[in-house]
């Protein structure tokens, strides 16, 4: 997706174009075109998985196909609703010193009162397409103000201007969520209210070809040597016996590392054998501790030997 424009900092939106390199399998085109579904019946969809399951680039992807401008939106507990729709800014105050007296400090006040739009205010007055990455991220009291969006298609904006407090959502207003449901825990839920106004779409790890023509998509690798790092990814993924489950992007940073150094996944390399365990010991066990890294050392070298 391309930038298109921005209203401040903020507020960027990006023109709906296809993603480069973006793999469309049938395990793709069936998440999207189901999504595309609901999305034309008028529901907001939400994709839902651990982390690296896609759910941001398909999320990214669906809104492309919509073809409205997309404005992007990534969860934040630091964000108050007014971070999301705007609030009214003015009261403008300029200082004028007078150089020969010291002491004269004049304050000019601009009493002009103004609603600033934040990006979701953006979405729904123009009907963009809306994406809300890892929306769970965000606390539920900033996240209620989409229930009245979602259900009534209106939104109060809490401007002193009648003409602004009440905002009708464009009829071309659409909204697509991401989530991650292992940040849940003793974080923020999604909100019951909310997950029902919005369809649910469980992403699991991607099938083998998929994950397969992912690594070879993004790192150029060929689709031999990509087949033998994924089945070793995939082979620890199913061992169970990691702290955290390796993610396609253990499979790509392999893949990419032997592009940099010029080398093949063959198990008579030993840089090979150093690179995947690196990278997939880094990506499964985020505390450090000794014990599981030695695992997860051993179970790679046996999966190197079975596979390349
Ligand atoms: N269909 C696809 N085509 C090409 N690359 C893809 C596709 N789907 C996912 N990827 C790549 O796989 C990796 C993981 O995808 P993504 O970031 O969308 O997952 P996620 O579930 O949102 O992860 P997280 O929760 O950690 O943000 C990224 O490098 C992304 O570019």
């Amino acid at each position: 997706m391309r930038r298109q424009g921005c209203d401040s900092e903020m507020n960027t939106v990006l023109e709906p174009k296809p993603m480069p390199n973006f793999v469309e399998t049938d395990y793709i085109r069936d998440i999207t075109s189901r999504g595309l579904t609901y999305m034309k019946a008028g529901f907001p969809v939400h994709f839902r998985g651990p982390s690296g399951t896609g759910k941001t680039t398909v999320a990214l992807h669906l809104a492309s196909k919509i073809g409205r401008p997309v404005v992007i939106i990534h969860g934040d507990s630091e964000y108050k609703t007014s971070d999301l729709i705007g609030s009214e800014q003015g009261y403008k105050y300029r200082r004028l010193d007078d150089n020969f007296i010291h002491s004269v400090h004049k304050y000019e006040e601009d009493m002009t009162k103004q609603w600033v739009n934040n990006r979701l205010t953006i979405a729904i007055k123009k009907g963009f397409t809306l994406v809300y990455d890892e929306f769970t991220r965000s606390r539920p009291e900033a996240n209620n103000i989409l229930l009245p969006i979602l259900q009534e298609k209106m939104m109060s904006t809490s401007s002193s201007n009648e003409e602004e407090y009440y905002m009708k959502v464009h009829p071309e207003f659409r909204a697509i969520f991401t989530s991650n449901p292992e940040e849940y825990a003793g974080v923020n839920r999604t909100q019951d209210a909310l997950r029902d106004r919005m369809v649910t779409m469980d992403l699991d790890y991607f099938d083998y070809e998929t994950e397969l023509m992912i690594t070879h998509a993004k790192s150029g690798m060929s689709l031999d040597d990509a087949e033998k790092i994924v089945k070793i990814v995939r082979g620890l993924r199913e061992s169970g016996k990691t702290e955290f489950d390796p993610t396609i992007r253990g499979s790509i940073m392999i893949a990419k590392t032997l592009n940099v150094l010029n080398a093949r996944p063959d198990k008579t390399n030993e840089l090979f054998k150093k690179v995947c365990q690196d990278i997939l010991t880094s990506e499964t066990s985020r505390v450090g501790s000794k014990t599981n890294q030695e695992r997860v050392r051993g179970i790679v070298n046996e999966l190197i030997d079975l596979h390349s």
